[in-house]
């Protein structure tokens, strides 16, 4: 295997346990360059300690890490990963220059300032006071935080919690940017639905373990079922009918599981010709992610 065959992050039967519980169980995991990669999991899961891990903050009880190669402490000190972790201190009486000025000039090989602004989009925040920014304005200088050291694996957690909608958008447009210039990037996110439409790859975490791997859509695909939404019956009416699994009052009527959603359609019209509002969809990662880790709240 040649240095560029090598895949940018290796994680071979890693377990982490702190006291009684296990935070990662036995998970491996391969990420070549230039790759996006979603974890998902709900809280607990596991996704921040295995992140940790991949930075070298935290060892692995049993099992190996490798990140271009090298272990997690040596990378991460060569300057190989750049890193936006939840809530990663930053210095609020300095100005965002001052403060990315400061940091570039801890890096072996950074990436020119006016670049870095650039490409995580802060250039307009550059004068502003950090502890005055927003909570999107913020994540956006932890990302510029984490792209300083030109690394080759930038690992992100929950990189666009309290973003708008378009700048979440333009988050991603920047990311796919990154990644097109080979870089690797491995991001921990709540938002099923951008991780279903942005990440090329989606790794759901459940209690330690990996539970589900692949694209969005063929995770979803790996669940049967539709979803009947649906105003006038109730939920006991709407859970009686032929090929409905089970069903809950949603906001505005009653929400469905189908396991044949044909069936339940034409019952449904038959027996409740009050139905209105009637809608069919396939499931969505949402769907998938919720059936995959169904009884995983702690
Ligand atoms: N330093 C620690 N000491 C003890 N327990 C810990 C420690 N770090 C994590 N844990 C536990 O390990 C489990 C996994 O936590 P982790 O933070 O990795 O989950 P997560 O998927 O990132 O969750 P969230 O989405 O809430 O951030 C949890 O039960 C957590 O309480």
């Amino acid at each position: 295997m040649t240095a560029d065959q090598i895949p940018a992050v290796q994680v071979h039967g890693v377990t982490k346990r702190f006291g009684e519980i296990t935070a990662v169980d036995d998970v491996h995991l391969e990420v070549p360059a230039g790759q996006v990669l979603a974890l998902l999991g709900r809280n607990g899961a596991g996704k921040s300690t295995l992140m940790e891990m991949l930075l070298g903050i935290t060892r692995p009880g049993a099992g190996e890490i490798r990140v271009g190669g090298l272990a997690p402490q040596e990378a991460s000190s060569r300057g190989l990963i750049g890193a936006m972790l939840q809530n990663g201190a930053l210095l609020p009486e300095e100005t965002v220059r001052s403060m990315l000025r400061l940091l570039h000039s801890l890096h072996a090989r950074p990436l020119p300032l006016e670049e870095v602004a650039e490409r995580a989009d802060v250039a307009d925040l550059m004068s502003r006071r950090i502890g005055k920014l927003s909570g999107g304005q913020m994540q956006r200088v932890r990302f510029a935080v984490a792209l300083l050291g030109d690394p080759d694996v930038i690992l992100l957690d929950e990189p666009t919690v309290g973003m708008d909608v378009e700048t979440r958008r333009d988050f991603w447009v920047r990311i796919r940017h990154v990644a097109r210039a080979g870089r690797t990037i491995v991001l921990a996110t709540h938002y099923l639905q951008e991780a279903e439409t942005e990440a090329e790859r989606v790794v759901v975490l459940d209690r330690g373990r990996i539970i589900a791997d692949g694209p969005g859509a063929e995770i979803t695909r790996s669940i049967s079922g539709r979803t009947l939404r649906v105003v006038g019956p109730s939920p006991a009416e709407v859970a009686a009918l032929p090929g409905v699994s089970e069903a809950v009052a949603d906001a505005e009527g009653v929400l469905a599981r189908c396991t044949d959603s044909d069936a339940a359609l034409r019952a449904l019209l038959r027996e409740h010709p009050q139905a209105r509002g009637i809608e069919i969809s396939p499931p969505s990662l949402e769907d998938a992610f919720l059936r995959l880790t169904e009884g995983a709240v702690r």
